[in-house]
């Protein structure tokens, strides 16, 4: 039988496939919806992302494709129990995410599998053991399991070096392998009964209740079921205890803002605009500023002003979230500015007087691109800075949160530009600073109205408790720090780098950190490099801009620039100015010669990189 037919045999199996209508002219395979060629010519691969598919995976169809080494069917809706898989032993890659695949995977499902490097099964409703032959799987780089319902102990996986791995929101329990240990604790969250390095929380405060709910691996099925049951109970006795205590801080909260703050009618907290993602809550700042402190607010620029510190504890405040830093408020100041507050709890490098010099510095910086620090608050033990409020939120709750569809390729290409002048302006403004910005990341760039954005949190090295910054600050990510101990001055480019990639890929840059023996071994850039060498080529752009026809060519531009920007070797890495220079001359549609060197090769969906495309990237 010819691919053709064993194909159309396998769509047959399948409802609510109109997308994939086109399938039917046997002499250009290539050319139907979702399937994968080298060169334009060899299928490798079928990629049934976002169609709406539904009904029967015919996987005995799919094992009579001798070159099959990809199958995706990421976002459609699928369900029922995982096909058999295992029969497609020539398989590298397995995407099944976001579906509604449900029930236990058998232990051996992944049994013979072994060439398969990719695993990807987030978001569906699986439950049971994670399969023991999954762990066993000798060339495993990437697996994603998180938003289901596995429970019970995580097995020693045979491959300790992941390029992703994520294990997050689900029901695991008992202590996490010694194997695993190094690994981000992102990796994990969402998993309340886990213990064990790397979650911070002892297996000895947890053993009573992980003894009764960890199953000993050689009872019988059923057990699970009783203890699913105590999961339950406990998990319930939690929740009223959880319960009982916010209504009683809630019953308390009302009674001191009546006291302390009037309600202003008609202001609303803004509830979308934290990278955290939780929801907005009230707060009452008093307390955070009387203890302590010189009573003072210090206004760091003439512009800002006219509130007082009285005016901003009367303000109505609400939590915007919690970085690694403290907490950050939105004050929405009575006939005021709504501003933002920012605690932070270790910012003790200097003494009052320097701080107060380098905050006065901070406040004379002024660009459309950078976010106004308007004043500080000085306590011994923390401080608080008070920013302007950016209407829109940060980039980070845009992209990662429910309207990421809103960020268009112009919008994007807007940003990150914006990003770049802001970023310029600082080192050119700011000299004599190792990293000038220290922090860049999505959360720490605003987006006002129009969706231009302001750098946050910017120049604050200095003052950051050096320990403090070593373990949270985004440009000790950079790999030279593993290697030289510190980051120097292009740190601050690999984070813009960071950036770039976030934005084109929609990732989300936390889920592909691990921190390795010799410091961090993996991270986007690492992972973008792999796929563009690999299966997926240019696959690597975010569904939201994929479909953006003429615009490909300065896509490409963008993401070369951000591979630049993240070369692991310092010499090798761009400079601030030559990445800003090359980000400049980037236009929202490509030019028309240039664009003819892309258009016989159709859009960016089927095209491939050539050798030169990519012989720039990262080397690691
Ligand atoms: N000036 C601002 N205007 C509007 N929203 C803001 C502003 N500053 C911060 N936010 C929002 O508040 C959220 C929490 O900010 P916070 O700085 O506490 O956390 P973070 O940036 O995620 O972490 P870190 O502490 O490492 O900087 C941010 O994600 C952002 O959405």
């Amino acid at each position: 039988d010819t691919n053709a037919r064993i194909l159309m045999r396998f769509r047959s199996s399948l409802s609510n496939a109109s997308a994939l209508s086109n399938w039917g002219n046997e002499s250009n395979l290539c050319s139907w919806n979702g399937l994968l060629c080298r060169n334009g010519q060899i299928f490798y691969g079928l990629r049934l992302e976002n169609m709406g598919l539904e009904g029967k995976v015919d996987v005995e169809a799919l094992m009579e494709l001798s070159n099959l080494t990809s199958f995706s069917v990421i976002n459609n809706t699928f369900e029922g129990p995982m096909p058999e898989f295992k029969k497609l032993e020539r398989l590298r890659a397995l995407f099944l995410s976001n579906n509604k695949f449900s029930d236990e995977i058998p232990d051996d499902a992944f049994e013979g599998m072994r060439r398969l490097k990719r695993v990807f099964l987030a978001q569906n409703g699986f439950t049971g053991y994670i399969p023991k032959s999954l762990a066993n799987l000798p060339r495993l780089l990437d697996l994603d399991l998180h938003g289901n319902s596995f429970e019970g102990n995580i097995p020693e996986f045979q491959q300790k070096d992941f390029r992703v791995f994520n294990l997050s929101h689900n029901q695991l329990n008992g202590s996490i392998p010694e194997s695993l240990s190094h690994m981000d604790p992102s990796s994990f969250a969402g998993n309340e009964l886990l213990c064990g390095i790397p979650t911070r929380i002892s297996c000895h405060n947890f053993s009573n209740v992980s003894r009764s709910l960890t199953p000993d691996p050689s009872s019988p099925p059923q057990k699970k079921g009783k203890n699913r049951h105590i999961l339950i109970a406990v998990l319930v006795v939690v929740a009223v205890v959880v319960f009982a205590s916010i209504a009683a801080l809630i019953l308390i909260h009302n009674h001191r803002r009546k006291r302390f703050q009037p309600s202003i009618p008609g202001k609303q907290a803004n509830s979308q605009s934290n990278a955290g993602f939780q929801e907005s809550q009230s707060i009452d700042l008093t307390s955070d500023f009387k203890k302590g402190g010189d009573g003072e607010l210090n206004f760091v620029r003439e512009d800002r002003g006219g509130f007082s510190l009285q005016d901003l504890l009367r303000a109505s405040a609400v939590v915007l979230g919690s970085g690694s830093f403290g907490s950050t408020y939105k004050a929405m100041i009575l006939n005021g500015p709504d501003v933002v507050v920012k605690r932070f709890r270790n910012m003790n490098n200097v003494g009052k007087k320097e701080f107060t010099e380098h905050m006065q510095r901070l406040g004379s910086l002024t660009h459309p691109n950078l976010l106004p620090l308007a004043a500080f608050y000085y306590r011994k033990e923390d401080k608080f800075l008070v920013y302007d409020f950016g209407e829109n939120g940060s980039l980070a709750s845009h992209l990662h949160g429910r309207n990421s569809s809103e960020l268009t390729w112009p919008t994007r290409l807007k940003i990150i530009k914006g990003v770049a002048r802001g970023l310029a302006y600082l080192y050119e403004n700011f000299p004599g600073q190792t990293l000038p910005h220290g922090h860049l990341k999505s959360s720490n760039v605003i987006l006002d109205h129009s969706f231009e954005p302001q750098l946050t949190e910017y120049g604050l090295v200095p003052v950051m408790n050096r320990s403090h910054a070593q373990q949270f600050m985004a440009a000790h990510k950079a790999p030279e720090v593993s290697q030289l101990g510190r980051p120097n001055e292009k740190s601050d480019v690999w984070c813009l780098g960071i950036l770039i990639l976030e934005l084109l890929t929609g990732k989300f840059p936390a889920n592909y950190l691990r921190h390795g023996k010799g410091g961090n071994k993996a991270d986007l850039a690492t992972w973008v490099d792999s796929v563009v060498r690999e299966e997926w080529s240019c696959e690597v752009f975010d569904n939201n801009i994929k479909e953006t026809r003429n615009r490909e060519g300065e896509m490409l531009k963008l993401l070369k620039i951000g591979m630049f920007c993240c070369e692991w070797s310092v010499e090798s890495r761009w400079d601030w100015r030559e990445a800003v220079t090359k980000m400049e001359e980037l236009k929202e549609r490509d030019n028309e010669d240039d664009y003819s060197s892309y258009a016989s090769e159709g859009d960016l969906n089927s095209r491939t990189m050539t050798e030169d495309e990519i012989s720039f990237s990262v080397n690691n």
